[in-house]
């Protein structure tokens, strides 16, 4: 086994870097799948509302008789805590990052991780758009740091991207898949190029979806079931952006505007939509209303 593969069955704690959305999708997944988890976020009521939206979650999967064999929602409640403490993460054997989509945000947490957790320790992030590489750079120990892309909602989407960075190892790598699928994803591999394969497929596709609306190609509607049924996708461009978040897709979209040029550029529709603090579901009202 060479140096840098710690194998999977090294890694009993999980360390989680923010609770929101992603943060507390991942620690949910790594509970469920036997992990000790603890999870950080800034303030303990971002950490609390982390643990409601995990209880709902499971509570949701038990309904349906989601949640693996043998296991029920305290256990799995119980194997995870919560802190406002980096410190606390001190003796976790692996750390994914789910913090800010801002790469000084993400450099500040992987110098702090870099000083606190064991030289052996991996450090992962869950990145959309940010550079693998430029967030490695921060700690001492770049050849362990991997991008573990998930996908939202965590609990429910099975694919996760390996981001491979320019100084991943092979074994670093090797133990990115494993790890993932120990929570019973599946995995790709993309190298540490701007937007990886989902973004930088993804965000061109929704934008041109916002710019065929705008131009008055078709109807909302329209664009979402020509997509929908013209080409199996389980959602159109204006339904996922809604879902996923215009701010998100907007703050994406520039990110990858600024490394990939003109062909990345937002429409302008996602630009005055997030401006007017239409952000999709999440605020009732996007490309469509919402209760
Ligand atoms: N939401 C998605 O659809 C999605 C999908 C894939 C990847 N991502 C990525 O996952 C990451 C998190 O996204 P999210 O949607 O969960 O965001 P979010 O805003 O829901 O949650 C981020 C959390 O991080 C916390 N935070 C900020 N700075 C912190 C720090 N220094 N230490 C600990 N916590 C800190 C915030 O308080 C917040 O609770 C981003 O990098 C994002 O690009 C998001």
């Amino acid at each position: 086994m060479s140096q840098d593969h710690r194998s999977l069955d090294s890694i009993d704690r999980v360390g989680v870097v923010g609770a929101g959305t992603m943060g507390s999708g991942i620690a949910q997944v790594a509970a469920t799948h036997g992990y000790d988890v603890i999870v950080r976020d800034i303030e303990q009521e971002y950490v609390e509302n982390g643990f409601e939206t995990i209880e709902n979650s499971l509570g949701r999967l038990d309904d349906r008789d989601s949640l693996p064999d043998g296991e029920d929602t305290e256990t799995i409640r119980n194997r995870i805590e919560g802190t406002t403490d980096l410190a606390d993460l001190a003796d976790c054997d692996l750390v994914v990052e789910a913090a800010l989509e801002d790469l000084d945000v993400k450099r500040d947490v992987f110098a702090d991780l870099d000083d606190l957790v064991d030289d052996e320790a991996v450090l992962a992030t869950n990145t959309s758009t940010i550079s693998i590489t430029s967030i490695a750079i921060a700690t001492e120990r770049p050849e362990r740091v991997v991008g573990l892309h998930f996908m939202n909602p965590v609990p429910i989407m099975e694919g996760v991207e390996v981001v491979v960075g320019e100084k991943t190892t092979d074994g670093i790598t090797a133990l990115a898949h494993e790890f993932a699928e120990a929570l019973e994803k599946t995995t790709w591999e993309s190298d540490d190029k701007p937007g990886f394969v989902t973004n930088r497929i993804l965000m061109p596709w929704l934008n041109e979806g916002i710019r065929a609306y705008d131009e008055g190609v078709a109807t909302k509607e329209d664009i979402d079931a020509g997509m929908e049924l013209g080409t199996n996708v389980p959602m159109g461009p204006l339904t996922l952006a809604d879902h996923i978040g215009l701010d998100i897709c907007l703050h994406a979209s520039e990110t990858l505007h600024e490394e990939l040029g003109d062909r990345y550029q937002p429409a302008y529709l996602l630009k005055r939509k997030v401006e007017a603090g239409e952000l999709g579901k999440k605020t009732g009202k996007g490309f469509y209303e919402y209760e």
